[in-house]
């Protein structure tokens, strides 16, 4: 059985790369460069969404891809790689590890059994998203091989904050026997420091390295009293 170590032997910086379909660098290629360039300064993994994408950023790069399928279905809040339709497709693109949603909505920590089943028995990795300390034990439980704190702030009863959580980071990271992965909200090299002295094994990057967008964003709000 493959395991986190063996895929990561070393810890480190994964940068996620992805964008919707609305926004400017939408496209296989350009992910492919942003990954491109993330694996050239150092990173040790990229995570992104999407078969095109997966495909276009094996090719182009030779670390291991978390992949996860973004789809809204109507009425259900569950997007992170929702069904087992998007894991066959994920295990077909052959990314390494597959990304889902393991929170406690829509009875989701029961309904996610089968799809952690399929991706193990074809020997790809599982990486739950969850939003509290509650659902990263039951992760654990369930039997994944790593844990994202991806969610937090994402659903409605966790903790809402601007920054990383870097409270739930540090609590899994005590309490769980397997890798903690800090993802969400981490803006500056400050705050990856602070999620990696929480404890984490991993540090997810994605928007303050891959949205341009967002970027500018933050930039310009910092400005916006120029004339003032
Ligand atoms: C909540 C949600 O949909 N998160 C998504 C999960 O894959 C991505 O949109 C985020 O960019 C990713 O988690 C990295 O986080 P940040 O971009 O904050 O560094």
């Amino acid at each position: 059985m493959t395991r986190i170590s063996d895929i990561f032997p070393v810890k480190g910086l994964i940068v996620s790369c992805q964008a919707l379909e609305h926004e400017p660098l939408h496209g296989g290629d350009t992910m492919a460069k942003m990954a491109r360039a993330a694996v050239q300064s150092g990173a040790i993994g990229i995570r992104t969404n999407g078969v095109p994408d997966i495909v276009a950023i094996k090719k182009e790069v030779n670390v291991p891809v978390i992949g996860l399928i973004k789809r809204d279905i109507p009425g259900s809040a569950i997007f992170i790689t929702p069904t087992l339709d998007e894991v066959k497709a994920i295990v077909s693109a052959k990314a390494e590890i597959i990304a889902l949603d393991v929170t406690n909505r829509e009875e989701r920590l029961e309904s996610v059994k089968p799809l952690i089943e399929y991706a193990h028995l074809r020997g790809v990795l599982v990486m739950a998203d969850i939003s509290t300390f509650e659902e990263g034990l039951a992760a654990e439980k369930l039997g994944v091989d790593f844990i994202g704190t991806t969610l937090s702030g994402y659903t409605p009863y966790s903790t809402q904050q601007e920054g990383p959580d870097l409270v739930l980071i540090q609590e899994l990271s005590k309490l769980v026997n397997i890798p903690v992965v800090a993802e969400g909200r981490i803006w500056t090299p400050e705050d990856a420091a602070k999620a990696k002295n929480a404890g984490a094994s991993y540090v997810v990057v994605g928007s303050a390295i891959t949205r341009p967008q967002l970027i500018t964003s933050r930039y310009v709000k910092a400005v916006s009293n120029f004339n003032d």
